[in-house]
């Protein structure tokens, strides 16, 4: 298909035209340094979340999803380097640049409040001493409820997670891998953020709960926060998500429209992972991701790429998909193919 050379903003058209979006992501770069090497982790991301949008970032395990949501937030170790630029719009506040921002600011204004965190894996970031309970009402209460009314709106968001009243008098290690994931989730929506990074929200769970978890992030979105869903289960995306993101390799190599994404995706990578679902081929992505610590001068999936010629040794350019977001290939697939 013809791709034209893009240089506004990406997937967010149709009902998101025109709103100022609640995160701008501009060039976002992550470096971790090791003693011999350094790891390409996050490479020049740009994305939108306009309120009320479900975006889902998907792609193979390492591709650089929790390091993006990490560095959202100023919580990678002393070994990476962050550039580029994320400006956050909390409703009624100030302008924040997340990227720039002194610890101090992020710590008092932005994380647990104008940016949750569903962290991938629960059960380690949870508070060993304090019960469900201990741990909800204590969030509540940082965040505005008063003593009085924080054990009832504790009880609440449990509700909402799928978690039963008995279940909050558990203490973290009592709880099973599904529950520490629900307690997480329920964690980081009791101060209603306007802005949700899901890391994996729904692993462990059986499907009814997957579903139920996936469902109340949509509903969140309809009443106008917004969230970013990182997940490897396509299904789930295509489920609540309005747009989707496909990383490849520290790389946004697709962002479109859900529909349009599941429809007819723009690049080989995401065909192929469309390819891999069991209600479709059921036929895996040959081979492997690169080593971010070795990455090919051209397009990172070249090697893996069907479609890939002597123009792959060069980095391909993003380019708009007409009417449906953007793709960076230099041989993207038409509207309507497969590979
Ligand atoms: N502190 C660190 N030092 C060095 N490399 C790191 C560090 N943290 C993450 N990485 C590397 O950064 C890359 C991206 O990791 P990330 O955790 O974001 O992957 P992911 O897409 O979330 O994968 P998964 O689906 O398995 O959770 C990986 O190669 C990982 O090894
Ligand atoms: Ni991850």
């Amino acid at each position: 298909m013809t791709v034209t050379r893009d240089t506004s903003a990406p997937a967010a058209t149709g009902v998101y035209a025109g709103r100022p979006a609640l995160l701008e992501v501009d060039g976002l770069t992550v470096r971790f340094r090791l003693r011999d090497a350094v790891v390409h982790a996050v490479t020049d991301l740009r994305l939108t979340v306009q309120p009320g949008e479900l975006l889902a970032v998907v792609g193979e395990s390492g591709c650089g999803k929790s390091v993006l949501a990490h560095a959202l937030l100023g919580l990678l170790p002393g070994n990476a380097t962050v550039t580029g630029r994320a400006l956050l719009r909390p409703p009624g506040g100030e302008p924040v640049d997340l990227v720039g921002a002194t610890e101090r600011r992020l710590a008092r204004t932005v994380r647990g409040r104008a940016v949750g965190l569903v962290p991938q894996s629960p059960a380690t970031a949870l508070t060993p001493v304090r019960t469900g309970r201990d741990l909800l009402v204590e969030t509540l209460r940082a965040h505005g409820h008063h003593r009085r009314d924080a054990p009832a709106a504790a009880k609440r968001v449990a509700a909402d997670v799928g978690l039963l009243p008995a279940d909050l008098d558990r203490y973290p290690h009592e709880l099973s891998g599904g529950m520490a994931q629900r307690l997480a989730t329920a964690l980081a929506l009791a101060p209603d953020p306007p802005l949700l990074l899901a890391d994996e929200p729904t692993t462990g769970l059986d499907r009814p709960l997957v579903d139920h978890t996936l469902d109340l992030l949509r509903r969140r979105c309809d009443s106008g926060a917004a969230v970013l869903l990182i997940t490897h289960d396509l299904a789930a995306a295509r489920r609540v998500a309005d747009t989707v993101a496909v990383m490849y390799a520290s790389r946004i190599v697709e962002h479109r429209p859900t529909e349009a994404l599941f429809a007819a995706p723009a690049h080989p990578y995401t065909a192929g992972l469309l390819d891999a679902l069991p209600d479709r081929a059921f036929r895996p992505v040959p081979g492997h991701p690169p080593m971010l610590t070795d990455l090919p001068a051209g397009c990172a999936f070249a090697p893996r790429c069907g479609r890939a010629t002597d123009v792959c040794a060069t980095p391909p350019a993003v380019g708009a998909v007409p009417g449906s977001g953007r793709v960076a290939c230099h041989h993207p697939l038409s509207a309507g193919a497969t590979a």
